[in-house]
């Protein structure tokens, strides 16, 4: 580890690591550090991701896809199961991903295109001069050392402390953080081409559950509920045993994990002097699904290059820095984030009673493209009511 360098990432996550080799790819010497011993492991992940998003940023590869998907099922409160895709969707819909591999490939990508990685390395404190953060305290096998950087890239994930540290509110409301438990269960009968999410407020107040193959006999099944409605006996893991106990009462779990996942919106503002905070440390996945790969990708990409930029006209303030907060924001995926907020909002506290009815008056329709925007159009159509009750959402679409 050298004492300085253009560009320090902190984390190895999907976002670090699109982070790290976008910047080393424009020249920049860049060190990425991780605290935990091995890439990508534990795996606090459903490691669900369509297949278009991900083929922006890498070709698909064998070794590190778990399951190949046509469908997606939402099955309501009662059981009413509504498929999009199929056979019609050419195939399209998405992956299940194997992470332990997929972010060690993002990684070592990151250290082909000339980052250093250091495992085992926890930075604990900003540098802070002048007020502007310009390096990091990192702890590694029993040391401590100084690194100092021109711009520093926060990609800390859902935990993540280095912005709060630099001075930035990133606090997420307790309602907008979903506790989550996750078993792998294997010996189930399962579709392996379909990913199954059940919505229903006695099974999972706030958020859901669900069921992602990954592979033979075996898959990822989850809980998300609001973190205000965990309690003694609420727990996510409570609520996820008695689904598991209902529905694969002989699987065999192999693998539990815990994590949490926000579901507010994103930080007012994801750059400071010398600092841009990338993925899930900057509140960036997705408010219905709690999905953040492809969003810590993309503004890991585009903080490395912004970045690059940035040095190269020799200038790192909050101001050069604000074209990276602009770009994701006002583009597709701010507006998805915005808009997600707002579907997000309007049917999570909804009874089982009207979550029957609507998954009811689906139950003909036919949709093949899975994206929010799609699915809630295709609702208010079939549910002529729900423009009385959220016509703010209708302008959001
Ligand atoms: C139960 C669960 C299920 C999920 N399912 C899905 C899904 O199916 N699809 C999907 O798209 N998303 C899913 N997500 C969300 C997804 O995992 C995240 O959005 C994604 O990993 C965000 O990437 P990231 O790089 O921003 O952060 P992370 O992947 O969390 O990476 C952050 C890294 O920073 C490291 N780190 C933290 N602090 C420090 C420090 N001080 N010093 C050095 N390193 C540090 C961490 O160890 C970690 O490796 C799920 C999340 C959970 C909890």
């Amino acid at each position: 580890m050298k004492e300085a360098y253009d560009v320090l990432v902190v984390g190895g996550g999907p976002g670090g690591a699109l982070a790290a080799k976008a910047a080393a790819e424009q020249g920049l010497s860049v060190l990425l550090v991780e605290k935990r011993p091995a890439i990508g492991a534990p795996v606090r992940c459903a490691e669900g991701i369509g297949k278009e998003a991900l083929a922006e940023f890498i070709e698909p590869d064998p070794k590190w896809i778990a399951a190949d998907l046509d469908k997606a099922v939402l099955i309501g409160p009662d059981g009413t199961k509504f498929t999009i895709g199929d056979s019609h969707s050419g195939g399209k819909v998405g992956y299940v991903l194997d992470r332990k591999v997929f972010d060690r490939e993002l990684v070592w990508q990151a250290a082909e295109a000339g980052a250093e990685i250091q495992v085992h390395a926890r930075a604990s404190a900003p540098i802070m001069i002048d007020g502007k953060v310009s390096g990091a305290v990192i702890h590694q096998h029993g040391k401590t050392y100084e690194v100092r950087a021109k711009v520093i890239i926060a990609a800390d994930g859902v935990e993540s402390k280095f912005a709060k540290w630099a001075g930035i509110n990133t606090t997420v409301p307790l309602a907008e953080l979903e506790t989550c438990a996750q078993y792998i269960v294997n010996d189930i009968d399962i579709d392996e081409r379909a990913n199954l999410f059940y919505f229903s407020y006695t099974d999972a107040p706030w958020g859901y559950i669900w069921v992602f193959p990954k592979g033979h006999r075996c898959a990822n099944v989850g809980i998300g509920i609001a973190g205000t409605k965990s309690g003694e006996g609420h727990r996510a893991k409570d609520y996820l045993d008695r689904f598991i106990a209902r529905e694969f009462p002989n699987g065999k779990v192999t693998e539990l994990i815990v994590g949490g996942v926000s579901v507010c919106k994103p930080l007012d503002c994801t750059v400071a002097d010398n600092l841009i905070i990338v993925g899930d440390a900057a509140r960036l996945s997705d408010p219905i699904t709690g999905g953040g790969i492809y969003n810590a990708m993309y503004t890991g990409k585009l903080a490395g290059e912004v970045a690059a930029a940035a040095l190269k006209k020799g200038d790192t303030s909050k101001k050069a820095l604000m074209v990276y907060d602009n770009t994701w924001r006002e583009g597709p995926l701010g507006h998805a984030l915005a808009r997600n907020y707002a579907v997000k909002e309007s049917f999570i506290k909804m009874d089982d009673a009207k979550f029957n009815s609507i998954v009811h008056s689906m139950s003909d329709l036919s949709l093949d493209e899975i994206t929010v925007k799609s699915l809630v159009i295709a609702i208010f159509k079939a549910n002529p009511w729900l423009a009385l009750e959220l016509p703010r959402l209708l302008m959001t679409l």
